[in-house]
């Protein structure tokens, strides 16, 4: 497949990224026991309020009334946390309320592919994961590391498109450069900065962005790109200045607060 790939407009990332800000989405995270400060955190720096809801009594009700949009993370998975990811899943579906879907490790286990492929057949609205992860998720022949990747954004582009095809999601896969794609258009975003990788949670905290990018969007392909676009270009600004990965920890965060919608999409100089 591939086809044409296509960048978004400078003007419609800023326009994403202003809508993103104005709502301030209520984004409700379950979430794996690593990330979730991070999550939090980033999700505060470019301006959403992050909740971690993941108890089974409480996740659907959550899902389907407070919340502007939900992520479900599989990096620490477990019968009773999957149990709550589908319940929130299916009650944000339900509400219409958009939610994101992270593979994390796939392609490791049987029973989490199979978690994996029971939370796809929910329908995501965005699946964001890395090239391993989504050559996993789509069924294709990967390379398996835990939660890294061996595999490159380039070489999972087919996947993800075949995966967007019958999933009707709209997928992301990410990595020196990300691809957004529904099947049919395909979107990529380049630059960033490689430190970014020895963060951990960035990409966890990407899925929950992305999550909070798909509230009010009337076009979950663009708000995704728009999504990856900020994180590429606070990844860049935060390896201007940091030399390791404790204060590029730190400098991501400050640069995911201080870019502007205009700087992000690269409408004014950052
Ligand atoms: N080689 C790279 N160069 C620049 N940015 C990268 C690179 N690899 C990943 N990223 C960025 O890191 C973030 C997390 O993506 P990724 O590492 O693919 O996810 P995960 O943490 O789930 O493995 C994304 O913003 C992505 O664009
Ligand atoms: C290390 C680890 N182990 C289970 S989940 C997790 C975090 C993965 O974070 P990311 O996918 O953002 O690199
Ligand atoms: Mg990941």
């Amino acid at each position: 497949m591939n086809g044409v790939v296509e960048q978004l407009q400078a003007s419609a990332a800023a326009a994403e990224i202003r809508r993103m800000k104005s709502l301030r989405p209520l984004v409700q995270c379950i979430t794996n026991d690593v990330v979730q400060e991070v999550t939090a955190n980033v999700l505060l720096a470019c301006g959403m309020s992050p909740a971690m809801v993941p108890g089974l009594e409480e996740c659907a009700e959550f899902a389907r009334g407070a919340a502007d949009a939900l992520l479900c993370n599989v990096g620490t998975p477990n019968r009773e946390n999957v149990q709550a990811m589908k319940l929130a899943a299916a009650a944000a579906a339900d509400a219409g309320k958009p939610w994101t879907l992270d593979p994390v490790g796939a392609g490791g286990t049987a029973w989490r592919d199979k978690a994996i492929e029971e939370l796809i057949a929910l329908r995501p609205t965005v699946i964001r994961g890395n090239g391993s992860e989504i050559l996993a998720a789509a069924g294709f022949e990967h390379r398996y590391k835990g939660v890294d990747s061996l595999d490159s954004s380039a070489s999972a582009l087919e996947a993800a498109q075949a995966l967007a095809a019958r999933s009707g999601s709209v997928v992301c896969v990410t990595g020196e450069t990300d691809y957004v794609t529904d099947g049919r258009r395909t979107v990529s975003v380049s630059g960033g900065c490689a430190m970014v990788t020895l963060v951990v949670g960035t990409g966890c905290a990407l899925s929950a962005m992305a999550a909070g990018f798909a509230a009010g969007a009337s076009d979950p392909l663009a708000s995704t790109a728009a999504c990856c676009l900020l994180a590429k270009r606070a990844a860049e600004r935060a390896g201007q200045t940091a030399r390791a990965p404790g204060s590029f920890h730190n400098a991501y965060l400050d640069a995911l607060y201080l870019l502007s919608p205009e700087e992000a999409a690269g409408l004014m100089s950052a």
